[in-house]
């Protein structure tokens, strides 16, 4: 079994990181998007997906600010299960929780970084039969080593390319719950 690392190691990592955007930032980068994404699927009903688990702060932060009809699901694929680089095999650990054949999909997830998750999340989409499929991210990690042929539609917040965690990102687990973006110390 993986040792868990103490209250006092976890709180170093934290006080040791570089905060990227603090709450402030992050309130404007979800009305932004709230105004983006009512323009572009207020008249649309669509399905909103949350990817978990990186996108459930920000699918719980952006959800109630979206004033029209919409279904919520989620689904889980995840490629960097607690490492801070991402394998070549995606893990689907659970599939759509809501049928998305004829309807229009929201995709919201916590980071866009090399893409490759999202462009299998999307694939996965439309051949389940959506009619279109949008993606709504809170951070896109600026770097040239996206997935090839793929962008996402909503963009919160570019971070620079280091690894993050916070506002439902991870580092090694841990800190989905700190309030700000923060870059890990060294890395
Ligand atoms: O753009 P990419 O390089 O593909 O990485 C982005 C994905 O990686 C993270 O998920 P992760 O695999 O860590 O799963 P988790 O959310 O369950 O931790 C994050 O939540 C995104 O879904
Ligand atoms: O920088 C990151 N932080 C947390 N999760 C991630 N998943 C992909 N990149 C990252």
């Amino acid at each position: 079994m993986t040792e868990v690392p103490s209250a006092a190691e976890l709180q170093v990592i934290l006080k040791e990181a570089d905060l990227l955007a603090g709450p402030e930032q992050i309130e404007a980068a979800l009305q932004r998007l709230t105004v983006e994404i009512r323009e572009r699927l207020a008249d649309q009903v669509p399905v909103v997906y949350c990817i978990m688990n990186g996108g459930l702060v920000m699918a719980g932060q952006l959800l109630p600010r979206l004033d029209f009809p919409l279904e919520v699901g989620y689904m889980h694929a995840t490629r960097y299960r607690g490492e801070t680089t991402g394998s070549s095999e995606l893990q689907w650990q659970a599939p759509p929780s809501v049928p998305m054949e004829g309807r229009s999909v929201l995709i919201l997830d916590d980071i866009f970084d090399e893409g490759y998750t999202l462009a299998a999340v999307v694939a996965a989409c439309r051949a389940q039969g959506a009619t279109e499929v949008m993606t709504a991210v809170l951070t896109n990690k600026i770097h040239d080593r996206k997935a090839p042929g793929f962008d996402v539609d909503f963009v919160g917040l570019e971070v620079e390319d280091r690894y993050v965690f916070g506002f439902g990102m991870d580092y090694r687990g841990f800190w989905r719950n700190a309030p700000g973006i923060y870059a890990v110390k060294g890395l």
